[in-house]
C-alpha cells in the first residue's frame, strides 16, 4: 500500500472562460503529501493558496494536471463521486467554524457519521473518543451559542476528524481565535499528527500557526517559490519562517 495521501503533478488553474478574462492562478505545482505529514502553505494575499485547496477538497477543478488522493485521480470523479469521495476521506476545518447553530455540539461532530448511516452505537463511541481527544467532553450537550470561540473550532475539529479521514484540511482555522484558542487547537492538531498519523495540510499567512507544521510550501504567483523543513525546536522554525516571509518582499 502507498504511504502517499497527495500526488499533485503539473498542476495548472485558469479562471475565467473568455481569452480576455482569463487568469493563471495556478502555473505549474508539484508536490506530494505522505501519510502523516503535516503541511503547511504559505504566500501572499493571491498566491493561489485558496485556489490549491479548493482543489485538493473537490471543491473546484483544475485546469490541467494530475491531483491523487490515497491513490484516486480526483480529477475525472463525476458530481457524486465527489460528494462520496469527499463524505469519506476528506476533513475540513474553517476560520469561521461553520456548526449548525439549531445541533447541540454532540450532534454537530455526528453529523459526518449520521449522513454515511453509521449505527447510533458506533456514532456515540465514535464520538466520545474524538471530544475527549479535544478535551470537549463537557460541552456535548451544548449548543454552538452556550460554548466559548474556543471550544466551537475544537468541536468543528472533532466533526472534522470523527470519521477518520484520509486528509484534514484547515484553511487558517485558527483566524478567528484569540492566541490562548489558536495555542490549544494548534496542539490539539499537532497531537492527532503525531499520535494518530493524521495527514494535515494546513493553510495559512500566520508564521506562529505554521511554525506548528513539519514543512512548510511557499507558494508565490501560483509557484512553488520555496520548502522548508522543521529541524530543530518550534521556536527556530518560527524565525525561518518569518525570514522566508520576509525574503518574499524582497523578490
Ligand atoms: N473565481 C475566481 N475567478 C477569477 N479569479 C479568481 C477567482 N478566485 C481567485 N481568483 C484569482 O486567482 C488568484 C489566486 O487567488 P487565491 O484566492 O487562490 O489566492 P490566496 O493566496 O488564497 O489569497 P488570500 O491569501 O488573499 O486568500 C488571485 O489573483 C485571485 O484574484
Amino acid at each position: 500500500m502507498t504511504n502517499q495521501i497527495v500526488t499533485i503533478n503539473h498542476l495548472q488553474k485558469i479562471y475565467g472562460k473568455k481569452k480576455e478574462n482569463e487568469h493563471m492562478a495556478l502555473k505549474d505545482i508539484s508536490f506530494n503529501v505522505d501519510k502523516g505529514d503535516f503541511v503547511g502553505i504559505m504566500g501572499p494575499s493571491g498566491s493561489g493558496k485558496t485556489t490549491l485547496l479548493n482543489i485538493l477538497a473537490t471543491l473546484d477543478t483544475a485546469t490541467k494536471g494530475e491531483v491523487s488522493i490515497t491513490g484516486q485521480d480526483i480529477t475525472h470523479l463525476n458530481t457524486n463521486e465527489l460528494a462520496e469521495f469527499r463524505a469519506k476521506k476528506l476533513g475540513f476545518i474553517f476560520q469561521n467554524f461553520n456548526l449548525l447553530d439549531n445541533l447541540s455540539i454532540y450532534e454537530n461532530i455526528a453529523l459526518p457519521l449520521s449522513l454515511q448511516n453509521e449505527s447510533s452505537v458506533n456514532i456515540r463511541t465514535m464520538v466520545e473518543k474524538i471530544a475527549e481527544t479535544l478535551d470537549i467532553t463537557r460541552i456535548l450537550n451544548n449548543y454552538p451559542n452556550e460554548v466559548s470561540g474556543g471550544q466551537q473550532q475544537r468541536a468543528a475539529a472533532a466533526r472534522a476528524l470523527v470519521h477518520q479521514p484520509s486528509l484534514l484540511l484547515g484553511d487558517e482555522p485558527t483566524g478567528a481565535l484569540d492566541s490562548k484558542n489558536a495555542k490549544s487547537l494548534l496542539e490539539s492538531m499537532k497531537a492527532l499528527n503525531e499520535e494518530q498519523l493524521v495527514t494535515i495540510l494546513l493553510v495559512t499567512h500566520d508564521a506562529f500557526s505554521a511554525s506548528y507544521c513539519k514543512r512548510i510550501l511557499f507558494i508565490k504567483d501560483g509557484m512553488l517559490f520555496k520548502e522548508i523543513h522543521r529541524q530543530g525546536t518550534r521556536h527556530d522554525f518560527y524565525k525561518e519562517i518569518l525570514a522566508v516571509l520576509e525574503e518574499y518582499s524582497e523578490v
